[in-house]
């Protein structure tokens, strides 16, 4: 324990608010990397990112209670923190911020509404989530005041809403990565490690019917809604899942208007109690 508390002392591991304003005071071209933890691939692509176009990275693990709109989700959510921080120090990622919720929520903020037309996708199925994320992300900004925000394509609902609200209310600048996918191009997300074998092996094989969805809809996209009606039928007949939604959106404003416009395919779905997404 002794060794490992110095192998992660040089990095500048932060627990406390004070602490945190003190040493990133001098930091103007910071760059910051909000997550869960439960660290893979997909946020090294982040932090990579981030290194590659800030002078400083920061990287905040925090399990945002406020954004769980199911009590199992929240209590089941994987956690390895000694490994997240051993990942973070092979990553060369200059701070790391550790909050209490304490520290977090240590003021009331003004309440947060979605209006009408963003109650789609996941704001329509998980009541409150993003009204907590856009919280959450609204206290981390206001007290770390990064140059830039880096987030996942995986969540593009969250990326769209995200941006609009810290680029209207702050200087930071939010960008996009792309979604880091395994060799069977299933999204690396924290909650497959909740997954049995079955279940990941199932939404492999779900991943590349979907792929595959999009392409037909690429090509015939005026009978978009009877490809997804037949792949969905396909899906329930052969899979043990439930699906929340399966739609295609526009990726400029999230509308379902996409005849000849970018529009990407999302989907929510439960496997094994897991609830998965992912956008094509
Ligand atoms: N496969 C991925 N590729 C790129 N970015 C990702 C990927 N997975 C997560 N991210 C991004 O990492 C950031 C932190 O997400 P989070 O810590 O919730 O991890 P997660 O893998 O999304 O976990 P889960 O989806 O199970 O909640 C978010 O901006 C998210 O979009
Ligand atoms: C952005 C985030 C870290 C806020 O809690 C979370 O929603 C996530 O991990 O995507
Ligand atoms: N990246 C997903 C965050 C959540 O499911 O709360």
């Amino acid at each position: 324990m002794f060794y490992l508390l110095i192998f992660l002392l040089q990095m500048k591991l932060i627990k406390i608010k004070t602490d945190l304003i003190k040493a990133i005071e001098f930091d103007k071209r910071l760059g910051f990397v909000p997550t869960m933890g439960a660290l893979h691939e997909g946020h090294k692509a982040l932090i990579k990112t981030s290194q590659k176009n800030c002078k400083k990275t920061l990287v905040s693990i925090f399990i945002n209670p406020t954004q769980f709109n199911n009590k199992k989700d929240f209590k089941t959510y994987p956690k390895n923190l000694k490994k997240d921080l051993i990942y973070l120090k092979k990553l060369k990622v200059d701070y790391v911020y550790l909050p209490t919720v304490k520290q977090i929520y240590w003021k009331k903020n003004d309440k947060i509404k979605l209006n009408k037309l963003q109650n789609i996708l996941c704001a329509k199925f998980r009541k409150g989530h993003f009204e907590g994320v856009l919280d959450v992300l609204d206290r981390f900004i206001e007290l770390i005041s990064p140059q830039k925000m880096f987030m996942g394509e995986k969540d593009f609902q969250q990326f769209f809403l995200v941006k609009n609200f810290i680029e209207n209310k702050y200087n930071t600048k939010v960008y996009i990565c792309k979604t880091i996918r395994n060799k069977n191009n299933l999204a690396l997300s924290s909650r497959n490690s909740l997954l049995n074998k079955q279940s990941f092996a199932a939404s492999e094989i779900i991943t590349k019917k979907l792929l595959k969805l999009k392409k037909e809809i690429t090509r015939n996209t005026k009978n978009y809604k009877k490809l997804i009606f037949i792949l969905k039928k396909e899906l329930f007949k052969n899979f043990d899942i439930k699906i929340e939604y399966l739609e295609c959106r526009n990726t400029h404003n999230l509308s379902t208007n996409i005849l000849n416009k970018p529009f990407k395919l999302f989907v929510a779905y439960y496997i094994d109690n897991v609830r998965l997404i992912d956008n094509f």
